[in-house]
């Protein structure tokens, strides 16, 4: 860790390397130390390279202070040279995935508006190579697929994840002087198991195995996305193939890889209204059965009142009334 500024501010130079001159980015800032070393690198990094750099601060109006968070993040990050701050206020209190979950996905909405807003080219997140690592061990622990292994992308849309690359102490040792950054009380509170994977298990991963771990995890994170963007491409062209909203010929699905199959399912599943986030591995693979290993039962139910029947030599999803 011999130069953690140059390391930071080579990797969001990279990460920009594509953008013309006078393009926008826009620094995704929590308050966080490793979203503000990236303002301070971004910051740098722009006002080498003709672009401009401004900031947006999602207020989730989660916890009771975050306003008075987001007030001070944007001082912070005037004083590192970019344009002022844009807060957006996001309700994340519906939705089906819990605070977190439902605050996690209103900001990337709420991120992805704001750019088209104001016409940026790019949104910078902080997640480093620690967060992938984490993401990696706790769809590992959950028995996930090569999707969810495949964890973050380091580009998705117009969100760019410049640090991916790099170990959070190497980020945080080139933290900027002067602003002190904001801790999440959640990254510390070993109630929650990402904590306790940061805390406890990744550090005696490192400890038993080596240092390379966290690298290595991330590495299987980039080939688990290979993979599952190549099974995706695959189920796609199956159901172009034969049409997602008709009736499945089982002769045709049978011969597919198991991989395949499932992922041609599951799309099929929510193509006819089972919501996504109620469809588990488990109802997948009763459907499964019905195509490879049927012996005449009535049907599988699912989430959302829909029924997957076989007859005549076809699947089908119907609405039960
Ligand atoms: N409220 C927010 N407003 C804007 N961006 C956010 C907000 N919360 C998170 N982000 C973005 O998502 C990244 C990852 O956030 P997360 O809370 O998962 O990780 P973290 O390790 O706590 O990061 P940080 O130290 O920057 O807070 C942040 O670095 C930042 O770029």
């Amino acid at each position: 860790m011999a130069h953690p500024h140059l390391d930071v501010r080579r990797a969001v130079r990279m990460a920009l390397a594509d953008l013309e001159d006078g393009a926008t980015v826009l620094v995704a800032c929590s308050g966080g130390a490793d979203s503000l070393s990236l303002a301070a690198a971004t910051a740098w990094v722009a006002g080498r390279s003709g672009l401009r750099a401004g900031a947006v601060c999602v207020d989730h109006g989660l916890q009771p202070r975050s306003a008075e968070r987001a007030r001070s993040t944007a001082a912070a990050l005037c004083g590192l040279g970019l344009d002022p701050v844009v807060t957006v206020h996001v309700d994340a209190s519906h939705g089906p995935d819990g605070p977190e979950g439902n605050a996690r996905a209103a900001r990337y909405t709420a991120l992805t508006a704001t750019a088209t807003r104001v016409g940026a080219a790019a949104v910078l997140l902080g997640h480093t190579l620690d967060d992938q690592a984490e993401t990696v061990l706790l769809g590992l622990a959950r028995g996930s697929g090569p999707r969810s292994l495949s964890g973050m992308a380091d580009r998705s849309g117009v969100l760019r994840r410049p640090l991916l690359g790099l170990r959070r102490g190497v980020v945080r040792a080139a933290l900027p002087a002067g602003p002190t950054p904001w801790e999440d009380p959640h990254n510390d509170d070993v109630t929650y198991a990402r904590a306790r994977v940061r805390h406890r298990v990744l550090p005696v991963l490192e400890a038993e195995l080596g240092p390379g771990v966290a690298a290595a995890l991330a590495r299987t994170a980039e080939l688990a996305r290979a993979d599952a963007d190549a099974l995706d491409a695959e189920a796609e062209a199956v159901l172009a193939a034969v049409g997602t909203d008709g009736p499945l010929p089982v002769d045709h699905l049978a011969k597919l890889p198991r991989a395949v199959r499932w992922r041609v399912l599951r799309r099929a599943a929510i193509a006819a209204g089972s919501p996504a986030t109620d469809l588990t591995a488990a109802h997948v693979a009763a459907v499964d059965a019905l195509v490879t290993a049927w012996r005449g039962q009535a049907g599988i139910d699912l989430p959302g009142g829909l029924r997957a029947t076989r007859r005549d030599g076809v699947l089908r999803f119907t609405a039960q009334r």
